[in-house]
């Protein structure tokens, strides 16, 4: 067991289980990486939106990610939903003594149009939390956030991503498509080249958890030593097919789905 990969997240619940925490530990799970967790905000939510969240105290949120980088070994992480900048800062504080790549899912709005973040908050990510990144994984809403600018192409995808990389200090950028154009059309500048990742549009309303399942899933396999572009390469053949079987549960937007007998065509 010398070889185990070691991935953490540091995001919120989802007591549906199909986002935040859950998809996280459900994908790293399925991609053999040992998963650990540090919880921020416990959201009572499901597949038609966010019912009510509690936030931890930071105390709290700084004594359990003392816990697990005291005692385990931390091959790459995330972060996902951070709700407050005290949150933030005390987190912050914490992730610049972990020597692991970092992909950060910047979290901003639920796909049922729920806010995950207080506004004020999202400046400072992008201005202390982001140039620490390995990678960030905007969508196009996130994106236009950060660079300030509209994203109606591919073209203006490509000039976010370098933005985001030489403006705003990422070190890498992957501004993904989801809900741009009949494609699913993902843009990652890695600091040298342009590259692009482009899946079918599956037809479905069962999308809760794409984002955090698709950063997990990097998550999952820059902690197993595989470099950024294959990372993310096999990580949107991961997430392309946890859409593609969705789970038609609940009464809203089901969940990504991580079964593994279904997953052959994404582990290849
Ligand atoms: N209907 C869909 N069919 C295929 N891929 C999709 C679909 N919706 C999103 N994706 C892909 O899922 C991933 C998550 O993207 P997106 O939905 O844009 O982000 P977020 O979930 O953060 O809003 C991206 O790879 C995107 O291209
Ligand atoms: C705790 C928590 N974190 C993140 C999200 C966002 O999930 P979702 O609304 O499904 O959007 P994507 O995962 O597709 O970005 C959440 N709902 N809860």
């Amino acid at each position: 067991m010398n070889n185990v990969s070691c991935a953490l997240t540091i995001a919120g619940t989802d007591p549906s289980g199909g986002a935040g925490i859950h998809a996280d530990l459900k994908t790293f799970q399925e991609l053999k990486s040992y998963g650990m967790s540090v919880i921020t905000s416990v959201v009572a939510q499901n597949t038609t939106g966010v019912q009510e969240i509690l936030h931890l105290p930071n105390e709290m949120i700084v004594s359990q990610l003392d816990s697990v980088l005291s005692d385990l070994p931390v091959h790459a992480f995330k972060t996902g939903m951070i709700a407050n900048t005290e949150m933030m800062e005390v987190i912050l504080e914490k992730i610049t003594t972990i020597n692991a790549p970092y992909v950060m899912d910047p979290v901003m709005v639920a796909t049922s149009g729920d806010a995950l973040i207080h506004v004020d908050a999202r400046s400072y990510l992008r201005e202390h939390l982001l140039p620490l990144t390995t990678i960030v994984t905007p969508n196009i809403q996130e994106a236009e956030f950060i660079t300030g600018n509209t994203i109606e192409s591919l073209s203006d995808m490509q000039d976010a991503a370098n933005q985001i990389v030489y403006k705003h200090g990422a070190g890498a950028a992957l501004v993904k498509g989801g809900h741009l154009r009949e494609e699913a059309v993902d843009i990652l500048y890695d600091g040298n080249k342009i590259h692009t990742f482009t899946s079918e549009r599956i037809h479905t309303k069962n999308t809760h958890g794409t984002g955090c399942t698709y950063s997990a899933a990097i998550t999952a396999y820059l902690s197993q030593g595989i470099p950024l572009p294959k990372a993310v390469d096999k990580a949107k053949r991961y997430v392309t097919a946890a859409i593609k079987h969705a789970l038609p549960l609940g009464k809203g937007n089901g969940p990504t789905n991580h079964f593994a007998p279904r997953m052959d065509e994404a582990r290849q």
